[in-house]
């Protein structure tokens, strides 16, 4: 139905219109691309680069904290050596001090480097996130057609939240880690080249630990961030499907899904968790081994008098600066990967390819009279059979057209194509004499008004629902719109009137009510072609009687094509176009199709039986 077309958040659909199977998972059906590691780095580089002052403060922060770091054990070495052995109280004094010193300003730099970066990061996810938003809205409907929202908005919310607490810490702790290391082994070598190489001895544990580790928990980061997005997309999913879920009681069902995927998460999360925690236990029992080695081994060079007592406590403090930042580079190579699995999927996103440009010296529609060609027009959504085969017919401006047609023939394709929310394969569409493919999107899409079976209104007021046929109207051009649209009455009986605010998705107010809102917001938008798609769902006589009123009103003097289900605004029609399987078969007003006896014939009959829609 057209409604699709503009309705945010639906039931699981494969394609446009077609509710995808209540069994088939998905988002299972979307490819996890190849990893591209370093690609991703450089492009989450490319938006820290752009407050690079700050970068260039936090890294000299950076510098001075993990200087102030390495100090601290030297600075208690020589107070041991030079003024505890020697019962130097007075140097002790000065030498404490000096400590505390060192220690303030230690904690003074990093409160700043994280301040500064925090500033960093933000301003980072905040481009990103505007980018990513901004870019969705660009994006063609048959990108949305093919996606499950929820999984959509996952992206949007948890993965840029872990890009976000990732940039928070880790790019910090990634540099002092490796300025520590660095400046770590170059004192221990200085102090005692043997005591560092045992000390280097466990190195390969550590590393080859960590490696084994984090190739499990890599895998599972991104089954974990693939997990908590289809179970987003199932939340979404079932609440704002509530009303279908409650009506084909259908709860046990959802929940029991809900309850496999959220059992998938918990089993990704806590073998990712446990693996992660696994990291600092067995880094803890490497780094008591060097300790018990470099105590062992120095106690017997002090007895020998080969290395003083402040030595051996200046080179455990330095063993501990060596294997912590080693320690903290493992943990932040878990933290990147979560985050580079998540960027990489926003970035997924921002790869996609807009609508297409429009071509260049595009024409700009201005005034429009309403005509409307179709010639020879093909189109198929897939590689598959075509959907619209060769149709073409003309519609003069101020023309009523109903397309009619069974379930699945075509109809709300061929609005689409109109519409160019995709565009046709063969065939050409002219507006007034211009191949709508040359005229730029918006401005054909701002001579169009749409008025469907479940239209969609936002949450806020009233008159902003109305509004935003035109954001420029004034209270009194919303108001005009509103009474000519006969909705005008039943806002006046409401307690804030205008001012109502609609609960989201237009929730508050009846079936009917909506439709006399869409049709106000046709309205303001003055369009010169309009597009219906007439409910097929029954409303009471006397509102269905308004709707129909005010839409012959809106109608009058624009070009009109409606998807039509009842006799009386099919009968009303300056044509009709009977679309089966793609084609047109029958074309031509009420009289002469009956004379026909074809398929409009019998759909006439039945309509008249029953009084529904076919
Ligand atoms: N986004 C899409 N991707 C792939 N196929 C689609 C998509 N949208 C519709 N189709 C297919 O195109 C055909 C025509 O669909 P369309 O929605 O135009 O029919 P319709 O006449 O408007 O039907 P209805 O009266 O039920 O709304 C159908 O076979 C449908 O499955």
């Amino acid at each position: 139905m057209l409604k699709e077309l503009i309705r945010p958040f639906q039931y699981p659909r494969t394609a446009m219109g077609r509710e995808a199977s209540p069994n088939q998972p998905v988002s299972s059906k979307v490819k996890p691309r190849a990893r591209n590691w370093s690609a991703t780095l450089r492009r989450i580089w490319g938006y820290l680069s752009r407050s690079k002052a700050k970068l260039y403060l936090v890294l000299l922060m950076v510098i001075a904290s993990s200087g102030l770091t390495l100090l601290g054990p030297f600075l208690v070495g020589r107070t041991v050596d030079n003024y505890i052995v020697l019962q130097n109280s007075s140097g002790l004094l000065y030498s404490l001090l000096g400590l505390a010193c060192v220690y303030v300003l230690q904690s003074v730099t990093v409160w700043l480097q994280n301040y500064w970066m925090i500033g960093i990061a933000q301003s980072t996810v905040f481009s990103m996130r505007s980018q990513l938003f901004e870019h969705l809205h660009k994006l063609p409907i048959s990108f949305f057609d093919k996606r499950q929202h929820g999984e959509l908005m996952s992206r949007v919310t948890n993965d840029i939240e872990n890009v976000s607490s990732t940039l928070n810490s880790s790019f910090i702790q990634i540099c002092s880690s490796l300025l520590t290391l660095i400046g770590a082994v170059s004192v221990m070598l200085w102090l005692s080249p043997l005591l560092t190489l045992l000390t280097f001895l466990v190195v390969p544990a550590m590393v080859y630990g960590t490696k084994w580790i984090t190739k499990r928990t890599g895998r599972l980061f991104k089954e974990q961030q693939k997990n908590l997005g289809d179970l987003n997309g199932h939340i979404e999913e079932t609440i704002s499907g509530q009303r279908i879920v409650k009506m084909f009681s259908q709860e046990k069902r959802v929940i029991a899904e809900f309850k496999e995927k959220n059992e998938r998460i918990r089993r990704s999360a806590f073998w990712a968790q446990t693996f992660t925690g696994f990291i600092p236990k067995v880094m803890n029992v490497l780094n008591n081994l060097s300790f018990a080695m470099i105590a062992g081994v120095g106690g017997i060079l002090a007895l020998k008098n080969l290395i003083t007592i402040g030595a051996i406590i200046v080179f455990v403090e330095y063993s501990r600066q060596f294997t912590r930042p080693l320690n903290d580079l493992a943990n932040q190579f878990n933290t990147l990967l979560s985050a580079v699995a998540g960027a990489e999927r926003v970035f997924d996103i921002l790869d996609e390819e807009a609508e297409e440009k429009e071509t260049a010296g595009s024409v700009r529609l201005t005034e429009l009279r309403g005509e409307v060609n179709f010639s020879n027009v093909s189109f198929a959504y897939d590689k598959g059979g075509e959907t619209i085969s060769n149709v073409s017919f003309h519609a003069a401006p101020g023309e009523t057209i109903a397309l009619v047609g069974p379930t699945g023939a075509g109809k709300t394709t061929l609005i689409n194509l109109l519409s160019r929310f995709y565009d046709t394969d063969s065939g050409v569409i002219t507006v007034d004499g211009i191949d709508i493919k040359k005229v730029h999107r918006a401005d054909l899409r701002k001579q169009m008004a749409f008025v469907l079976q479940d239209s969609f209104l936002f949450q806020g007021t009233i008159r902003e629902n109305i509004r935003y046929g035109r954001l420029d109207a004034t209270d009194e051009e919303v108001e005009e719109a509103a009474k000519m649209a006969d909705a005008h009455s039943f806002i006046m009986k409401m307690r804030n009137q205008y001012d109502t605010v609609l609960k989201p998705g237009g929730g508050g107010i009846s079936q009917g009510q909506k439709q006399l809102l869409s049709i106000a917001r046709a309205i303001l938008a003055n369009p010169v072609i309009l597009i219906l798609d007439e409910a097929t769902s029954s409303i009471d006589t006397v509102t269905e009687v308004k709707i129909q009123d005010a839409l012959q009103r809106l109608m009058k003097g624009r070009t009109s094509f409606v998807i039509a289900h009842r006799l009386n605004t099919i009968q009303k029609a300056d044509r009709i176009l009977v679309l089966q399987d793609g084609k047109i078969t029958e074309a031509g007003s009420h009289e002469e199709l009956l004379r026909r006896r074809g398929f409009y014939y019998e759909l006439h009959n039945r309509l008249v039986t029953f009084g529904s829609d076919e």
